[in-house]
């Protein structure tokens, strides 16, 4: 059997606990070999993101350009991308070197509330980039940008996936992070099947990083063959033993354990339909 491969296409994360360092860190424990295309670098710990360092779209497609032409990838997926030319390079990269499956983590603001994506790049999010997703990973609020409303029920909610299900991506998780309740849930719509993937909610507030951290499993997952619904599963459960065994780092919002998958099993997740 060949290495599975992934790419991840993403910020530097000084801290460690989200960006490219959680997206390798997420690979390595899948057993899939991690490459990185950095879009940008952050001055960033728990307590918040200090400074920005853009690349500029060029340095971000000559670091694409290397690995599909040598190393190659089996899935790939993009977190922080700030800016309308880099986003336009990379769906242009991604075009010209047929690179599939693509997952789109469409990171917008930090859980420190920082902004991580210039408002004018939303537009070119939805239009450059989810038409070649796979799969799109949004948190509530990433989801409430991208529709344009509130979503505050379960009807509102599964409204929304179509929305972006309609956007031309093959399916969407709207992540139940921000949600309230005893249970994290995670809607997921193919264009077919709504699912719902659920883990006790853990109280914590270790969780940064956790968007990065699920859609880093799922590529991870796909480079390995699993389907998309087996990836979202391998995804769920990994950051849920992660927040569920987090390592209690720095003064703000901490990293979640990235090994926790791998040395514990003691996370029950639910997949249910959804009607
Ligand atoms: N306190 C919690 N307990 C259990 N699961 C959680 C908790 N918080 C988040 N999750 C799960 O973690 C995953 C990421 O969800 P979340 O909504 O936090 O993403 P996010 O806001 O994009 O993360 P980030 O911006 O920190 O990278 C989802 O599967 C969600 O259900
Ligand atoms: C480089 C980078 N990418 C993504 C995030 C989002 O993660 P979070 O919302 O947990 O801060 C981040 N803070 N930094």
């Amino acid at each position: 059997m060949t290495t599975p491969r992934a790419l991840t296409i993403a910020g530097s994360d000084s801290g460690g606990g989200a960006g490219i360092q959680a997206d390798l860190k997420t690979f390595h424990q899948l057993h899939v070999y991690g490459m990185s295309a950095l879009t940008a670098v952050t001055a960033q710990n728990t307590l918040g993101v200090t400074d920005i360092y853009e690349l500029e779209a060029e340095a971000v497609a000559r670091q694409i350009d290397a690995v599909a032409e040598d190393i190659g990838m089996d899935a790939l997926k993009t977190g922080m991308i700030s800016s309308t030319p880099i986003m336009e390079v990379i769906a242009e990269k991604i075009r010209q070197y047929h690179l599939s499956p693509l997952v789109v983590d469409p990171v917008m603001v930090s859980k420190s509330g920082h902004s991580l994506l210039e408002e004018s790049a939303r537009k070119s999010l939805i239009h450059t980039l989810l038409p070649l997703a796979c799969l799109v990973t949004p948190n509530l609020p990433e989801a409430e940008i991208l529709v344009g409303k509130k979503l505050d029920t379960e009807i509102k909610r599964k409204e929304a996936a179509r929305r972006i299900v309609d956007m031309g991506v093959s399916a969407v998780v709207i992540k139940g992070g921000h949600l309230d309740g005893d249970q994290a849930t995670d809607l997921f719509f193919d264009g077919e099947q709504f699912l719902a993937f659920s883990a006790p909610r853990i109280a914590t507030h270790h969780t940064h990083g956790t968007g990065c951290t699920f859609s880093a499993a799922a590529t991870a997952a796909l480079a390995k063959g699993e389907s998309v619904t087996e990836a979202v599963y391998t995804a769920k459960t990994f950051i849920t033993q992660g927040i569920a065994h987090s390592l209690g780092l720095g003064k703000g919002y901490g990293p979640t354990n990235h090994w926790a998958y791998r040395k514990h099993s003691d996370c029950v997740i639910s997949k249910t339909p959804s009607t």
